[in-house]
């Protein structure tokens, strides 16, 4: 039997991409974070509450990135399976070529003392309140087996940090700003890949928010470490380039800010651009502000244009 030649190098080619896609590399397989689809499932009193919901989430290596969202949409449920606290209930995880899901305990425990580390925002959280800073810092190198050089590194992290003065204080000794910036030295003391850091400025004034906001900013330069923040501070989320916002347990939008210089007078300034996210099945959610000015409902017509995609309200329209 002899198929159209035509018709057959086609179904050729599509198998070819079906192929190369399958074998290619794998979603976010050059991110340090991947999140793919994650599902969280919480049964309470037999009810189910669905905190994430097939959440997608990539994060390059030495990014510094804030996640926002309204209370309830799921942001403190990501960052506890990111610090490896929890488990989804279906959908992958990915933190430096570790995968999340099925660790055993042991290996769980060498996760939070090696990859991670993680600053709450109860300041008594971060801290053992009967050892000094530099003790405090110290003992994550000691659980983690360096005993050679720590008293130096504790030393030097809090010089880092700004917090020299405060190296044999304990923590009562200390105001919350202080406590939050030995608590970032104490989460980079085994040198994770990511620090994770959930409201860190959630206890404390606008102006020990900034100091706390720019320690990690100097963790994040200095040292090159991924820090991910979760905040409700505005101007914690519009000092960060990237600002990912979370809703009803999925990303929906996200902010990507650069320095613009200007031709003529040299002045530099920051440019703001917000994206919807786009999600591996082609689902795009649109803002409800944009959806209901246009009263877009149900469905809506689109149109492809060379370098971009119309999108309009369904039923007739002029011109
Ligand atoms: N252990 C749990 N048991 C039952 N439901 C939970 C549990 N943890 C979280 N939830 C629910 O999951 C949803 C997401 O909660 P989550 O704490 O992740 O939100 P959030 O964005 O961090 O909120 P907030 O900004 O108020 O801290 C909420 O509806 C919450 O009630």
């Amino acid at each position: 039997m002899t198929e159209p030649s035509s018709g057959s190098a086609t179904l050729r080619e599509l198998e070819r991409q079906a192929v190369a896609r399958r074998e290619g590399p794998g979603f976010g397989h050059d991110a340090l974070i991947a999140c793919d689809r994650l599902v969280r499932v919480f049964a309470l009193d037999g009810v189910e509450v669905q905190a994430l919901q097939g959440l997608d989430l990539l994060v390059r290596e030495g990014e510094l990135m804030a996640l926002v969202g309204a209370s309830g949409s799921g942001k403190s449920t990501l960052m506890n399976i990111l610090a490896g606290l929890d488990e989804p209930t279906a959908g992958a995880a990915k933190v430096a070529g570790r995968d999340l899901l099925g660790m055993g305990a042991k290996e769980r425990l060498r996760y939070r003392r090696e990859v991670v580390g993680f600053v709450w925002q109860q300041t008594a959280r971060n801290l053992l309140p009967y050892l000094t800073a530099a003790q405090n810092v110290a003992l994550p190198m000691q659980l983690r087996g360096r005993t050679k050089k720590k008293a130096e590194r504790a030393d030097s992290l809090l010089a880092l940090l700004d917090v020299a003065d405060c190296r044999d204080r304990r923590p009562h000794q200390m105001s919350g700003g202080q406590q939050q910036r030995v608590a970032i030295a104490v989460a980079l003391a085994n040198e994770p890949s990511v620090l994770l850091a959930d409201e860190p400025t959630g206890e404390l004034d606008s102006q020990t928010a900034e100091q706390i906001f720019a320690a990690f900013r100097t963790a994040n330069e200095e040292l090159g470490t991924t820090i991910v923040i979760v905040t409700h501070d505005q101007a914690v989320a519009s000092e960060v380039r990237r600002t990912v916002a979370i809703r009803d347990g999925r990303t929906s939008t996200e902010i990507l800010r650069h320095t613009e210089v200007d031709g003529t007078t040299g002045e530099e300034s920051v440019v703001a651009r917000e994206y919807a996210m786009l999600d591996r099945a082609g689902r795009l959610q649109l803002p409800s502000e944009y959806t209901e000015a246009l009263g877009m409902r149900d469905r809506v017509l689109l149109e492809l244009e060379p370098d971009h995609i119309q999108i309009w309200p369904d039923g007739p329209r002029e011109g």
